[in-house]
């Protein structure tokens, strides 16, 4: 038995939901660049969890269905203001707050495909509600309702920042979550699939699944990304900054993946808003800076730029703290976890790997005095 680091090139389950070939990546056979240009977030969730797409009725339905589960227990709310506000980070507080929801919904641990697929629609629905609650808490305010009328994105930015949004920050921001849906068998879809996999629950499988993304190698990245951003402050530093983390062999946030080798269809997406976005809140340095960082790590490591790295300056422009870049990554992805996770439900099979064991050989055991 010999271990392959990280799992790269193993190929660990069958799916239906997203693919990844060649530097293409689609949802369900419809390729990410169509998407990203035509669809709603909300026809993105039926697609990942029917593997088609809603019909005029059943997307009218399903956005229905999450306006009216929008609403989060009281207890999350008292939760979040017992939490220690100032230094709390946003994905912990939403982890908790997940594993929190799983115990006021007396459906939790009821496993027919009905009853979890009513369990994906609450927390889809709820997640966006947990994030902007959070935000306006820690800020000592009250958390906005969100307005049945308007969609996903627009009602998040709407909870969020307590006013109706702008249609290019609706536009932007529906963009962004389409593009962080699904990802095929990335690590924190890996670990919701292997949580549930054991046939426990939808709410322990986007648990589980939110402290894997929260790692700075995955999503968290996307925080790092505006962290460096600050950290180089203006274009004339960009250079030595860059230069520096080269030299000293250290990872430049944003760059680099474990599947794609050409680059990350998702990131010319967010390029284009970037550049649009910034211009328009008049910081078209934040865009500038980007784009010379990315040249130079191009140009000397030829690593591309992943989705983060320009969903950062996006975000961003979009008013929103850098310390819920990575929760709304959550929100996003929460729609591939789902259908993940329905996904396993309907065809499981414990996953269980072997470890290459590198321990010493056989020893006898020595009582504690004479060691
Ligand atoms: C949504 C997402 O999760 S997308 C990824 C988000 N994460 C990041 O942006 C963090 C920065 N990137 C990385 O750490 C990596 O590229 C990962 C984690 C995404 C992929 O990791 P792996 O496939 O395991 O590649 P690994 O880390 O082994 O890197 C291979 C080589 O490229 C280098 N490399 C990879 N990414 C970077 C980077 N961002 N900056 C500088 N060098 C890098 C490594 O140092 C390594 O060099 P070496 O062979 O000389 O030691
Ligand atoms: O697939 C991966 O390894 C990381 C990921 O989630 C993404 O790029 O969206």
């Amino acid at each position: 038995m010999t271990a392959t680091r990280g799992l790269e090139g193993i190929v660990a389950a069958e799916s239906k939901i997203s693919s990844i070939i060649d530097d293409t990546l689609t949802y369900v056979g419809y390729n990410i660049d169509d998407l990203a240009d035509n669809a709603s977030f909300e026809e993105v969730i039926y697609l990942l969890w029917h593997t088609r797409l809603p019909k005029a009725d059943e997307l009218a339905e399903l956005k229905q269905q999450l306006a009216e589960n929008a609403e989060i227990p009281q207890a999350i709310i008292d939760q979040f203001k017992a939490y220690p506000l100032n230094t709390v980070h946003p994905m912990a507080a939403l982890r908790s707050a997940v594993s929190l929801l799983g115990v006021f919904d007396d459906e939790a641990d009821e496993m027919t495909p009905e009853a979890n697929y009513r369990k994906a629609i609450r927390l889809q629905a709820k997640i966006s509600t947990i994030v902007t609650a959070f935000s306006r808490i820690r800020k000592g305010l009250e958390p906005v309702a969100p307005k049945p009328e308007l969609g996903y994105a627009a009602n998040f930015l709407y909870m969020l920042h307590g006013k109706d949004p702008q249609p290019i920050e609706i536009e932007a921001f529906n963009k962004a979550l389409v593009l962080h849906a699904d990802h095929e068998l990335n690590a924190s879809t890996f670990t919701a699939r292997v949580c549930v996999a054991t046939l426990s629950d939808v709410y322990s499988g986007i648990t589980a699944a939110i402290g894997a993304l929260k790692g700075p190698l995955h999503g968290g990245a996307n925080e790092q990304v505006m962290k460096m951003l600050s950290e180089v402050g203006s274009i004339e530093n960009v250079e030595s900054y860059v230069q520096n983390k080269l030299d000293n062999k250290e990872k430049i946030m944003g760059f680099g993946h474990r599947v794609y080798r050409k680059g990350d269809p998702r990131a010319k997406h967010l390029r284009v808003m970037s550049e649009k976005l910034t211009a328009l809140t008049g910081k078209p340095e934040l865009y500038e800076m980007s784009v010379k960082i990315h040249d130079m790590v191009v140009g000397q490591k030829n690593l591309p730029a992943n989705v983060d790295f320009f969903s950062a300056s996006v975000y961003d422009s979009l008013g929103i703290e850098h310390d819920l870049f990575t929760p709304i990554f959550a929100v996003s992805r929460t729609s591939g976890w789902l259908a993940h996770i329905l996904e396993q439900y309907a065809n499981n099979r414990l996953i269980r790997p072997r470890a290459e064991y590198v321990g010493p050989g056989m020893q006898k055991y020595v009582p504690v005095d004479e060691r």
